[in-house]
């Protein structure tokens, strides 16, 4: 199979080493031509996954054009930028494995909605679940959501993307899958914050188990299944990036938690931290629908600059409730 994958940030080059691997044909779409220099001289992603020793077998290239002949896409842009991507190239009915985590500001998109707009011939299907990209990269064990709704493509797919390593687990639940790694993101970076101040593994439990219960209602109210925000997609990422300096929203939120501008943290950043983008769009996006999200609001006001200490006691006053 002739595998195109488009973003070579450290997620899309991870992937292209895992289908490398497994002897499929790789064609890696890189935004910056240092990237594709990189990758195709010596065999590294320098800028965004550097550690990573690269099959030679991956081909980088600057241009969309040259996926044309690719039998499938993963598409491992940020969010943001997925509807961009997906206009400027030729998919031609071609299925698309959407990997970006994150809800688009301004349509408040999750990113299959995009897809299904922009691309609307294209069978989508969903990559979502605890995956750190060095950690795929180097061949470590790891299991992963596959979100379809065609069976038939849900299992070609999976026997495609397996390997020795990687593990996925079907779904039919596109919504559920995506909805789980959009939330964790933004939840991740509440975690840092807890670790950047000093407030405690009491109070991370605390945001983890209050924040998947806003996760749970935020996804049932978008139409995903409660069984899948318990799974891979949704807490299994949850409980890695909420417990690891690796994930860049939760350093983002230790950073924040010291008592650094976000703003000028993010200025500062090549790489992305999808929360701080999905945040305000998720605030926004809950508040339409009425869904309470108290760590979500907490994590904007934040971003927003607002005080620690001050969100903190504003938690913690809120009028008490039943758990459930
Ligand atoms: N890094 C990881 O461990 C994982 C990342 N993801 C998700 O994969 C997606 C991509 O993240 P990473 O590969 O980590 O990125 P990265 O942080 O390693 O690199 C940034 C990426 O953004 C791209 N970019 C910047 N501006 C752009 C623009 N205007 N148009 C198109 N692309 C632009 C860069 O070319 C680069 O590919 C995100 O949604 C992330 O949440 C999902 C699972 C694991
Ligand atoms: O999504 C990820 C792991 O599943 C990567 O998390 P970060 O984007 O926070 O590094």
């Amino acid at each position: 199979m002739r595998i195109g994958v488009i973003g070579a940030g450290a997620w899309g080059t991870a992937l292209a080493q895992v289908a490398a691997s497994g002897g499929e044909d790789v064609t890696l779409w890189a935004r910056e031509p240092e990237v594709v220099a990189s990758i195709n001289e010596a065999h590294v992603n320098a800028l965004f996954l550097p550690k990573a020793k690269l099959s030679p077998a991956i081909r980088a290239t600057g241009d969309l054009a040259d996926l044309a002949e690719a039998d499938a896409l993963l598409v491992v842009v940020p969010a943001q930028h997925v509807g961009a991507v997906l206009c400027e190239i030729d998919v031609a009915g071609r299925p698309l494995v959407l990997c970006a985590k994150g809800i688009e500001a301004g349509t408040r998109r999750l990113v299959s909605e995009i897809a299904a707009d922009v691309r609307p011939d294209a069978p989508l299907a969903v990559l979502s679940g605890p995956t750190f990209a060095h950690e795929v990269a180097a061949g470590l064990p790891t299991a992963v959501t596959l979100a379809c709704a065609d069976p038939g493509l849900r299992n070609a797919l999976a026997e495609r993307l397996a390997g020795p390593s990687l593990r996925p687990y079907a779904s039919d639940d596109v919504i559920g899958a995506e909805i789980g790694g959009a939330v964790k993101n933004v939840l991740a970076i509440a975690c840092g914050v807890v670790d950047g101040a000093g407030l405690g593994q009491n109070a991370r439990a605390a945001v983890i188990a209050r924040g998947f219960a806003e996760m749970t209602r935020y996804g049932i109210a978008r139409g995903a299944r409660a069984e899948t925000l318990s799974g891979l997609s949704g807490l299994g990422d949850l409980v890695l990036t909420c417990s690891s300096t690796s994930s860049r929203n939760f350093s983002l939120g230790v950073g924040i938690g010291e008592g650094r501008p976000a703003a000028s943290m993010l200025a500062d950043r090549r790489t992305v931290a999808e929360g701080a983008f999905t945040a305000p769009v998720l605030r926004e996006d809950a508040r339409a629908r009425g869904v309470d999200m108290p760590v979500t609001e907490a994590v904007c006001a934040l971003l927003e600059g607002a005080d620690v200490d001050a969100i903190t006691q504003a938690l913690l006053a809120r009028p008490l409730r039943p758990e459930a």
